[in-house]
């Protein structure tokens, strides 16, 4: 793959590399990257971007003493390959193989576990303080991005960082690019200071050409310091970071190893947080990728020669599909209807809505909290809001929802996407602790849809709703099965899908496809089993289970979430008491890797097969006993 490439087997082996060796090794690592990411998929665009940027890092470091926080952490596949990783790009975010994110099971050289924006600073600036108290003196690096740093906790972070005076080394990449083009205030005043050109220079003639002013007297050099500073505030916009007590470099080019080497050098000998702004290109060095770099933000495998998607078929609607055609189906007949994205509208099928009611659209930046609250602020405003965010990351806003929705019983629905297993995002990102957290709210109303045709009415049921309301849909096809089970959404109510006797399977969203396979092989070893689709995850329609127990003797709940706070452990608690016997399937209390949700399903037992062995033994265990 590239015989300078070659020479990298372990960390530090960059820094024995010939200065005129960097540059064929950066092309090197670009073209390792689009082969290796074409046949695993991955996060192509962002990884591009920071080649050399990665480069200079390593070259200013000794690793792993010196730290290295990479902000999401999504573009740490060059600082993977730089520490002797290059191999795990085999099986890069598959089952067993290398993550696609900063782990430190994998290497020491990860200073720390990342998958969720914005904690990158927070993160140095412990270590930081770690290290002064223990009187160590290693350097330590934050690299946040341009999106990133349109989170909440970056600003808590560089505010604590000017107080606390620790040296840390805060580097900005800044492509313009969150996974769409970048958004906000924030956004705009970087692009400002991209293309006015390098004020470190102009900030030293201004302030060299002021410090040559005449000695005046005291009373007048303050004044002459007054003007100074708003002179400086005028030509050297980089002074928003310099006011919060950062010392801001740059802009410098993310792509010139040498002039980052000697930013980060000098910036990792001062005694305050420094932030260095460098500007790069998301995707550089693949067309395909610098022409539309949000697809190839986080791609699936695909034809490197045109940068066309390897899997050639029909795909399927995704729920985020029937979600997007529903909410613009809505909006065309509701002008109170308003959307919420926080930097994800491809991602959650807001981009059409976008589109096509512009001034109803809100994409507030990776902003989960403000994205709820401002949605609260809208619904009491007397609109419809619908906040659309994946269930990991909606793990942010747990005390907006509770706090600024719940307790007023504000009419805000929550669009849940990537509920339940995700797969190749691994730890960080699967979507398994929704149906906890949002179960644990009052006033909160939960549903699951069983399949395509349900998420629109549930999408259609909460639109008419008065008070919160969550529907969780997981990341991929929506099921086409049971289309003759269209009973109406009633809230509270849940669905019977078929009667059988003895075993009752009580299924949520899209474990319900699930339970019809559970049913098909007991029904081969001569059990006929009921099943109830449950749709409303909260609250739990009683009667139903009230209705089983005339019938039953044991119930079987299905959920792909944790089991912890989930629905089975409350089905299980009302049961307490009863002679009802109850299995739970559902999720361990554990972080699940990554791997085909496929794989992950056998693996944590959600898989139709393990499920009908499992009741299968419990029966057994039944007859013994
Ligand atoms: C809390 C949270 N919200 C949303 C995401 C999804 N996400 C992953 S990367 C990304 C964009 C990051 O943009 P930037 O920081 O500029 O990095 P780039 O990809 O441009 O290098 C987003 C929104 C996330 N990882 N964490
Ligand atoms: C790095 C990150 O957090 C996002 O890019 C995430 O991987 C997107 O997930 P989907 O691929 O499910 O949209
Ligand atoms: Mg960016």
């Amino acid at each position: 793959m590239g015989e300078l490439l070659d020479k990298i087997e372990k960390p530090n082996d960059i820094k024995e590399m010939e200065k005129d060796e960097l540059r064929p090794l950066a092309k090197e690592i670009r073209q390792f990257l689009v082969h290796k990411i074409s046949h695993t998929g991955g996060h192509l665009a962002s990884n591009l971007g920071v080649v050399e940027l990665t480069m200079a890092l390593h070259l200013c470091c000794n690793l792993p003493e010196d730290k290295i926080v990479w902000d999401v952490g999504h573009q740490s596949y060059t600082h993977k390959i730089l520490t002797g990783r290059k191999d795990g790009f085999e099986h890069l975010r598959q089952f067993g193989g290398m993550s696609g994110f900063p782990k430190q099971s994998e290497s020491d050289c990860d200073a720390f576990d990342t998958g969720h924006s914005s904690t990158s600073i927070s993160v140095a600036l412990g270590l930081a303080k770690a290290r002064d108290l223990k009187k160590q003196d290693h350097k330590i690096f934050a690299v946040i991005g341009d999106g990133a740093l349109s989170g909440g906790m970056a600003y808590e972070a560089m505010n604590n960082a000017a107080r606390l005076k620790s040296n840390l080394v805060i580097v900005l990449n800044d492509n313009q690019m969150s996974i769409s083009k970048n958004v906000g205030g924030m956004s705009s005043y970087l692009g400002k200071i991209r293309t006015n050109g390098n004020y470190t220079e102009l900030k030293e003639e201004v302030e060299n050409a002021l410090s040559k002013l005449p000695h005046l007297g005291d009373k007048l050099t303050s004044r002459i310091r007054g003007i100074k500073d708003l002179i400086k505030r005028i030509f050297i916009p980089g002074m928003l970071f310099e006011d919060m007590g950062l010392t801001y470099i740059g802009p410098i080019d993310g792509h010139n190893i040498h002039q980052m080497v000697t930013a980060f050098q000098s910036a990792s000998k001062m005694k305050e947080a420094v932030i260095v702004h460098v500007c790069t290109h998301k995707g550089k060095g693949y067309r395909p990728a610098e022409k539309n770099p949000s697809y190839f933000h986080g791609v699936s495998p695909f034809n490197i020669k045109d940068g066309s998607s390897r899997h050639n078929g029909e795909t399927a609607k995704t729920y985020t599909d029937i979600f997007s055609d529903t909410i613009l189906e809505a909006a065309k007949e509701r002008e109170d209807i308003v959307a919420v994205s926080a930097a994800m509208p491809s991602g959650t099928g807001l981009t059409a809505m976008a589109s096509k009611y512009p001034k109803r659209f809100f994409d507030v930046g990776i902003a989960e909290e403000h994205a709820v609250t401002f949605a609260a602020g809208m619904a009491a405003g007397g609109l419809k809001p619908v906040v659309a965010i994946y269930s990991t990351f909606l793990q942010r806003a747990y005390d907006q929802i509770l706090h600024d929705v719940c307790i007023g019983k504000l009419p805000v629905v929550f669009a849940v996407d990537r509920a339940g297993l995700v797969g190749s995002d691994g730890e960080t990102h699967q979507g398994i602790f929704d149906i906890a957290y949002l179960r644990s709210m009052p006033n909160m109303t939960v549903m699951a849809p069983k399949n395509a045709w349900e998420l629109r009415q549930m999408m259609l049921f909460a639109l008419e709703q008065n008070t919160p309301t969550a529907i969780r849909y997981s990341r991929g096809a929506a099921w086409e099965g049971l289309q003759d089970h269209q009973q109406e959404i009633t809230m509270g109510k849940a669905e019977w899908i078929c009667e059988g006797q003895e075993i009752a399977l009580l299924a949520v969203g899209n474990m319900v496809e699930t339970a019809m396979w559970v049913r098909e092989h007991l029904k081969a070893e001569g059990q006929k089993v009921s099943v109830v689709n449950m749709r409303f995850v909260k609250p739990i329609d009683e009667e139903v289970l009230q209705k089983i127990k005339e019938r039953h003797s044991k119930v079987v709940t299905l959920e792909e979430g944790v089991f912890n706070g989930g629905f089975g452990e409350a089905v299980s608690a009302w049961y307490e008491g009863t002679p009802m016997r109850v299995l739970n399937i559902a999720l361990p209390d554990q972080f699940i890797e990554h791997g085909s949700v496929t794989e992950l399903k056998k693996k944590y037992g959600l898989d139709p097969e393990s499920i009908t062995q499992k009741i299968l033994s419990w029966e057994d265990e039944d007859r013994k006993a």
